[in-house]
C-alpha cells in the first residue's frame, strides 16, 4: 500500500493501527414489510476465509444450516493499493458471479460511485436490488442468528435453542460487556500489536491483550463452563474463537503477540479452542472445524503479506517482548 493510501484510509496514526469504522449498516430482517426481508436466495456472502471477521459469518451461516439460503462467494487474494480480487486461489472463484467483476472495489463502487473508504470483507449483498447491506461482521452475524429462522430446520432455530440462541436477551448486558473488551484488546488487539509502526505503539498494546487473555482464561477457570457465558455456545465465543485460532499459528510469531502461547500457557482456552474446533455434535454441525480446517496452514502467510505491505519501510524496527519468562526454571527433580 502506498504513504497515500495509508494516510487517506487511515490505518496508522503515529506509528499506531487504527480500524476505521464499517460503511453499510443496514438489516435484513424477517419482517417481510422491511426494506431488505428475509427471503432464500435472495443474499449473498462476499468474503475470504483467511479474514477472521469473515469467519465469524462463515461459521454462522453453517451453525444455522443456511447454506441453502444464502449465497457463498469467496475470493481469496489482496493485494494494494486494488484490494481484495477474485483469481481463482486456493478453489475460490474467478470472478465475481453476479456482475463478472474482477474487484471487490467495483461492488463497492457499485452502491456508491463517490465511495472512497475501505473496500473490506465480509459483504453482505443483496442480489434482488444489487446493494450493499451490510459490510461489519458483528452485525451480519446477530442477522444470521435470528432473521432467516424460517428457513432453516426446527432445531437450529434460536427459539428451540437451550438458552435461548446465540444472543438471547438474558445474556445480553453480558454478552456486550465482554466482546467490547475482547474487540479491542484482542480481536483487534492483535492488529494493533502486528500492524504497529512504532516500539511505543506495540508495547502501549502487547499487554494489555495478555492481560485480557489471562482474564478469560480466569473466566473459564471461575464458572468451570465449557463456553465463555456458560453451558452453551453464544456470539461471545463466536467472536473470540476466529481470534484464538489464528493466534498461535499466525498472531505469536508473525504479529509478535509472543509473550505466551495459547497452546502452552492457557490450559482453558486451549482446551475451549479444540472443543470448538474438533466439535461433531448437532448445536454446530463440525461449523468451526469445516471453515477453519482448510485454511489455517494459510493464515501466517497471508498476515506476513500485509504486514509487509501495511508498514512499508519503517523507521526503526519493532522487537518482539516475548516470551514472558526468558528462560524456564528447573525443577529440583531434574537436576543433575
Ligand atoms: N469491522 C469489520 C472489519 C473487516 C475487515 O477489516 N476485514 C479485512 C480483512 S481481515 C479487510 O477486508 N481489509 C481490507 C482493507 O482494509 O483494505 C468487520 O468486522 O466486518
Amino acid at each position: 500500500m502506498s504513504q497515500d493510501c495509508q494516510t487517506k484510509i487511515g490505518y496508522q496514526k503515529d506509528g499506531r493501527f487504527i480500524r476505521p469504522d464499517s460503511a453499510f449498516r443496514n438489516f435484513v430482517s424477517r419482517d417481510p414489510n422491511s426494506t431488505f426481508p428475509a427471503e432464500p436466495g435472495r443474499y449473498a456472502l462476499y468474503l475470504s476465509p483467511g479474514c477472521p471477521w469473515a469467519h465469524r459469518t462463515l461459521i454462522v451461516r453453517a451453525m444455522k444450516r443456511l447454506e441453502n439460503v444464502i449465497d457463498l462467494y469467496m475470493l481469496y487474494t489482496m493485494d494494494w493499493p486494488q484490494g481484495w480480487f477474485f483469481n481463482g486461489e486456493h478453489g475460490t472463484l474467478e470472478k465475481d458471479p453476479l456482475y463478472g467483476f474482477t474487484h471487490l472495489r467495483e461492488l463497492y463502487l457499485k452502491v456508491d460511485p463517490n465511495f472512497n473508504g475501505r473496500v473490506t470483507v465480509p459483504v453482505l449483498w443483496d442480489k434482488k436490488t444489487g446493494t450493499m447491506v451490510n459490510n461489519e461482521s458483528s452485525e451480519i452475524i446477530r442477522m444470521l442468528y435470528t432473521e432467516f429462522d424460517a428457513f432453516v430446520p426446527e432445531a437450529v432455530r434460536e427459539a428451540n435453542k437451550p438458552v435461548g440462541g446465540f444472543y438471547p436477551e438474558h445474556l445480553r448486558e453480558d454478552i456486550d460487556e465482554m466482546n467490547d473488551w475482547v474487540y479491542h484488546t484482542v480481536n483487534n488487539g492483535v492488529y494493533k500489536v502486528g500492524f504497529a509502526a512504532t516500539q511505543e505503539a506495540y508495547d502501549e498494546n502487547i499487554y494489555p491483550l495478555f492481560q485480557s487473555l489471562d482474564r478469560l482464561e480466569g473466566i473459564l477457570e471461575r464458572h468451570g463452563k465449557p463456553f465463555l457465558l456458560g453451558d452453551h455456545i453464544t456470539d461471545a465465543d463466536v467472536r473470540l474463537y476466529t481470534t484464538l485460532a489464528r493466534f498461535d499459528v499466525a498472531y505469536h510469531s508473525v504479529f509478535m503477540c509472543n509473550l505466551k502461547s495459547i497452546r502452552h500457557d492457557y490450559p482453558r482456552l486451549h482446551l475451549w479452542l479444540r472443543r470448538l474446533y474438533w466439535d461433531q455434535g448437532e448445536e454446530t454441525g463440525s461449523a468451526f472445524h469445516s471453515t477453519t480446517a482448510p485454511w489455517i496452514g494459510l493464515y501466517a502467510q497471508g498476515y506476513a503479506q500485509s504486514k509487509q505491505k501495511i508498514n512499508p519501510g519503517q523507521a526503526a524496527p519493532v522487537v518482539p517482548r516475548g516470551p514472558a519468562v526468558l528462560m524456564e526454571p528447573l525443577d529440583e527433580k531434574e537436576t543433575l
